[in-house]
């Protein structure tokens, strides 16, 4: 898999192209099932598959007062796909200037000109272009226009829930992390590095280490948690309390 960003990177992709298009965030079940279609897909087609996302949330571009806290960072996302057969993951810059652009011009100067579009992979609720103004509809019309194909994977459910980043992002305000991880198919974890503590559970015999973390990723509920501590390639049996 090869990484592109986009504001240092102007090298095109080089073949036609299927692209799955969303932020991503949490690369939850919903978002793999996405992936694994987009990547299918584009095998049989015998073109490239991208996952076309962002480096930043728009959210925190567009409404910067009403922060969401990030489940999966950028070095996460890569962790997570490099094994899938993707073969590029695409991040772009999201800032104002490109918020604005017209659905229609997405479509002709991204995923056409750039991308070399033959598929286009999204979810149900997929909306692009200023102001959210471009949906499924208007891609699959352009699609027809432009010579390629539009597919769009239905909601994915758990016990009749949509599975959604945000409802993921409230099971771990709230705690409920056991939820978090159906939800995402595999565990919540969170990375960072080990900083210099107060040294007490060393002294009651337990090591310890405080984690200091990037803060825009979402924290789980004040508490104490049962987890796993993955160190310099070991996994140890650990507690881990937030707050
Ligand atoms: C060209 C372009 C312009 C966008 N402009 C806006 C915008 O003005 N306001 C907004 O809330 N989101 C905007 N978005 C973000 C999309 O609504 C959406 O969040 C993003 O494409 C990811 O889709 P997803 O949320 O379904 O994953 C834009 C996206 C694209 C590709
Ligand atoms: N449960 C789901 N089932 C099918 N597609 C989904 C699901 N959740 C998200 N998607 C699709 O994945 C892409 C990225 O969605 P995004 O908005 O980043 O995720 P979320 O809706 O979880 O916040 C979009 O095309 C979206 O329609």
């Amino acid at each position: 898999m090869q990484v592109i960003y986009g504001d240092q990177d102007n090298t095109k992709v080089k073949r036609d192209s299927g692209v799955g298009l969303g932020n991503f965030d949490g690369l939850h079940i919903g978002h793999m099932t996405l992936i694994n279609t987009l990547i299918n897909e584009s095998k049989k087609l015998g073109i490239d598959s991208v996952v076309y996302t962002f480096s930043k949330h728009p959210e925190n571009i567009l409404r910067k007062k009403l922060n969401t806290p990030i489940i999966t960072t950028t070095k996460k996302k890569i962790e997570l796909l490099q094994n899938t057969g993707l073969d590029y993951l695409y991040f772009d810059d999201f800032d104002e200037a490109f918020s604005r652009m017209k659905p229609e011009d997405f479509i002709k100067d991204i995923l056409f000109n750039k991308l070399k579009v033959k598929l286009a992979v999204t979810g149900f609720d997929y909306r692009f272009g200023y102001k959210g103004q471009g949906d499924v509809r208007l891609l699959k019309g352009a699609g027809e226009e432009y010579g390629f194909g539009v597919i769009v994977v239905p909601p994915v459910k758990i016990d009749e829930h949509v599975i959604s980043s945000t409802s993921i992002r409230q099971s771990v305000t709230k705690g409920n992390i056991e939820k978090a991880n159906r939800f995402l198919g595999r565990h919540f974890s969170i990375s960072g590095t080990v900083t210099k503590g107060r040294r007490v559970g060393n002294t009651i015999g337990f090591p310890t280490a405080n984690i200091s973390y990037y803060d825009k990723i979402i924290l789980p509920h004040t508490g104490v948690y049962i987890t796993s501590t993955l160190v310099e390639n070991k996994i140890y049996n650990s507690v881990t309390s937030i707050g």
